[in-house]
């Protein structure tokens, strides 16, 4: 199943830096690893901000929400999923 999911990253502004960049620096050895996988075929900078677009190719919704949920800016980020059917017009 393919699903559209948009995340807004809202770190704490007192949060200290290096515990900030530590999560941020797990963040991305997850990411790359699940994309490695191929459950994680886009992964796109939302322009002007804290933000991303992806889209994962993933069995179903109990997947999706593992990944989802062992982001370790998972705490962190406001996360809106939709899940996406073929279009009848689509080649
Ligand atoms: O920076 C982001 O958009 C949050 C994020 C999700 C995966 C990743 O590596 O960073």
């Amino acid at each position: 199943m393919l699903f559209h999911v948009a995340m807004e990253v809202r770190l704490p502004p007192d949060m200290p830096a290096e515990q900030a960049n530590d999560i941020k620096a797990r963040e991305k050895a997850f990411a790359q690893e699940v994309q490695r996988s191929g459950k994680w075929p886009h992964l796109w900078r939302v322009a002007g901000r804290y933000a991303n677009i992806s889209i994962f190719d993933v069995a179903d919704t109990d997947e999706l929400h593992g990944i989802l949920s062992s982001l370790p800016l998972f705490p962190y980020m406001d996360i809106k999923v939709t899940a996406l059917a073929k279009h009848p017009s689509a080649l």
